[in-house]
């Protein structure tokens, strides 16, 4: 048994996956937290006296960001208030189970837990749009759903920050996504550690340069408690196989975790490149690059029985629409009688024919 490469005298129980150093537990968990810290202390994540809702899935990296923070916060006098926020995407088998994990966490840590559901959001579950869309782009609807969830959630907590427990792997997976599909817009922003809601609440990701490896690792010698079972539906296809090449190159040279975020940090998108520019959804007033908003546009073809519209590309969703108007206006209440751009970038349709559509509140 090696001796513990920190000095301390104990021997060594394992090798960190991110160094290589060979660790006793006490170095290892000092290590790890400290790590963190220099993340936060370094970006200047927090102001003290601020308030963080911790984004909770009760999965492992969110469970393991609440306990780091918790702990840190004490240790370090961050002088942060720190609350639960849970998204209940309504996944019989899945969300139901790790929601009793995040609120066994609320016990344990004595946090305040806000949990916050798509049915009560959207008028859907899960459950119900998978019956619907299938489960071939359900991840699409979902991932949507849950990031202005979580907006919706920070915003009515009246919260200063929204930490989220992506970890170095999810950045690096997402860098080489964005590299694939030739996202620019979406690389350019991928590797910020605080990036803006665009409703004022900051979100902040202080894993970002911890390995998925020493995250589960961690969690295991602390023992914590935490959902391990992967999502009942389809899981993201295309970020599967950016998954799957990180992990064969990971096993080559576990610094190429590193290597791709440090790569994604210091791109810098030619100024000629044509960027989105950020404004308001016209129907819900959430931000959006288009008038109307992704989650909204996604919500409407539930609504009309056309699930998969928001799901290909946006001129297929503009013939779409444009169809599914003609269908349902009668020519002596024409959409243009009405001002009505036929156009999913100006959606201001008859109001009349829209009544019935759950718009996001
Ligand atoms: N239902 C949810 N409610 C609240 N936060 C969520 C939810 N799902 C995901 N998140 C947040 O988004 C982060 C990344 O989510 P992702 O789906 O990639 O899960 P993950 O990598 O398995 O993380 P975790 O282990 O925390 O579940 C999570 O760490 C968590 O902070």
């Amino acid at each position: 048994m090696p001796l513990c490469s920190a000095n301390c005298g104990s021997n060594a129980i394992l090798k960190r996956p991110k160094t290589g150093d060979a660790l006793c537990k006490e170095c290892f968990f000092e290590a790890f937290e400290n790590e963190v810290h220099f993340t936060i202390t370094k970006a200047r994540l927090f102001e003290p006296g601020k308030t963080v809702a911790i984004a909770a899935s009760g999965g492992k990296d969110s469970t393991v960001l609440a306990y780091v923070l918790k702990l840190l916060n004490e240790k370090f006098k961050y002088n942060l208030k720190l609350v639960l926020l849970s998204i209940d995407e309504g996944i019989t088998g899945y969300r139901d189970d790790s929601l009793d994990t995040v609120k066994k966490n609320r016990d344990d840590y004595e946090m305040p837990l806000k949990i916050m559901s798509y049915k009560d959001l959207y008028g859907w579950t899960m459950d119900e749009i998978v019956a619907e869309i299938g489960r071939k782009n359900n991840c699409t609807f979902c991932g949507v759903f849950r990031r202005q969830a979580l907006d919706r959630g920070a915003n009515l907590l009246k919260v200063d920050y929204l930490a989220t427990g992506h970890n170095a792997d999810d950045i690096a997976e997402t860098v080489l996504m964005n590299i694939l599909r030739g996202d620019l817009a979406r690389l350019n922003r991928c590797t910020s550690i605080i990036t803006d809601s665009g409703d004022g609440i900051p979100r902040v990701k202080p894993l970002k340069y911890t390995y998925e490896k020493e995250i589960v690792m961690y969690a295991y010698f602390r023992k914590l408690i935490y959902f391990s079972t992967e999502c009942v539906f389809a899981p993201n296809a295309y970020r599967g196989h950016a998954r799957v090449l990180l992990k064969d190159l990971e096993k080559i040279d576990p610094s190429v975790i590193m290597n791709i975020i440090q790569s994604g940090e210091s791109l810098k998108v030619n100024e000629t490149a044509n960027m989105p520019t950020l404004t308001k959804c016209s129907r819900c007033n959430y931000v959006s690059s288009q008038t109307v908003c992704k989650a909204c546009v996604l919500l409407e073809g539930l609504n009309k029985g056309l699930p998969r519209l928001g799901i290909g590309k946006s001129s297929k969703v503009k013939r779409i629409l444009e169809e599914n108007e003609k269908k349902n206006c009668d020519s002596t209440s024409c959409c243009r009688t009405n001002n009505c751009k036929k156009d999913i970038e100006g959606v201001e349709k008859c109001t009349d024919k829209l009544s019935s559509v759950n718009l996001i509140k």
